[in-house]
């Protein structure tokens, strides 16, 4: 037992020293305790922080489960969107509560499961839900996945979410591919990668300003084209409120000032996190509710249950568009500069 040993400890070590289960055992709790104190007060895991080790239990329990699939491309499915799962071929799927150190998933249209397959012979992992700031998990936790994502091996990043309009151009059911974000919650001091970095994901200050793939976004294009989508396909800018309650009219008014197309509650610290793992990224959000813009309007009020009807509506087109993009870059190979080529 080491120098820095509590007297309490010392003494029982002591105690048990001709017994070595004994001081097996005090040994271990020795070390539990030295790291519990370690992640609360130094990793700060009272703010859920993830240590890398914990992380790499997580992958390496989804490598031991995952069928031989080496997930080329992760998919993130946003509320109602799990459906894009039903593409996946050969799928193995896992619980969330089977995961160690995995959160729940609270919402409505999330359903906390993983799937492993192919999509058109590209290995996939498809996130069945994902965790949100308002449910109480810290961005550390939010944004995990995309960490996993890295470990297992992943290159590619399809993020989806359900959002509201905020450029009054759009209607229910558009397509927004995300080409930028503004991270409000940042702004505020909240950002996934805030604490001690981690230089086996990244550098301490990772660039953001080519988040979002510009080829992948004109394949994009191609793809609604060939699918008779393009009327209802857009390129805006995303920002992330903290939730859970929907945006006052001022606040959407606010928005649309700075230049913010849509309005969700997810995405951006996963991103970041993908980002920080050099995670090559497409993103879009499906548009569930036109912005209230002005005090006058009588427009529906936002409701969870509408935004899971307006996603229900596009599951088919939609997931037409994911098994093309996902063909599409089973033909990338991804670039030290950070894109796919
Ligand atoms: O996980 P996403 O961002 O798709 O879910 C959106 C935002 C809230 O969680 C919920 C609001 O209706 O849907
Ligand atoms: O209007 C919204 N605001 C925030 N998040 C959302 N998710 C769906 N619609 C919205």
């Amino acid at each position: 037992m080491g120098d820095d040993a509590s007297p309490l400890l010392t003494d029982l070590s002591k105690l048990c020293q001709r017994h070595k289960f004994f001081v097996c055992f005090v040994t271990s709790f020795h070390h539990y305790l030295n790291n519990f104190i370690f992640i609360n007060l130094i990793m700060g895991d009272s703010e859920g922080v993830y240590t890398y080790w914990q992380l790499e239990d997580i992958a390496d329990f989804l490598k031991q489960r995952s069928n031989n699939i080496f997930p080329k491309v992760a998919i993130i499915c946003g509320s109602g969107l799990s459906s894009i799962a039903n593409v996946v071929e050969n799928p193995t799927e896992i619980n969330y509560d089977e995961i160690p150190y995995f959160p729940k998933s609270t919402v409505e249209g999330q359903i906390g499961s993983l799937v492993f397959g192919t999509i058109l012979e590209v290995p996939v992992i498809v996130l069945k839900g994902r965790f949100h700031f308002y449910e109480g998990y810290s961005l550390s936790k939010v944004s995990m996945p995309s960490r996993i994502f890295k470990l297992l091996g992943c290159s590619f990043l399809i993020i989806t979410n359900a959002a509201g309009g905020v450029n009054k151009k759009y209607r229910i059911g558009d397509i927004m591919m995300i080409k930028d974000h503004i991270n409000f919650l940042g702004f505020s001091g909240n950002n996934p990668l805030r604490g001690p970095n981690e230089d086996r994901f990244g550098d301490r200050f990772p660039p953001m300003n080519k988040c979002y793939d510009k080829d992948l976004r004109k394949q994009a294009v191609r793809i609604a084209k060939k699918l008779g989508l393009l009327r209802k396909l857009h390129q805006g800018v995303y920002v992330h409120v903290a939730g859970p309650n929907y945006q006052t009219v001022a606040e959407t008014k606010m928005l649309a000032i700075c230049g913010i197309d849509a309005v969700g509650m997810s995405t951006i610290a996963e991103v970041i996190a993908a980002r920080h793992s050099g995670l090559i990224i497409f993103g879009f959000s499906l548009i569930c509710e036109e912005g209230i813009l002005d005090y006058s309007s009588n427009k529906k009020e936002p409701d969870h249950y509408d935004v899971l009807e307006a996603v229900k509506a596009m599951e088919q087109p939609l997931q037409e568009f994911v098994k093309l993009m996902v063909k599409y870059i089973g033909t990338k190979t991804p670039c030290t500069c950070g894109s796919a080529h």
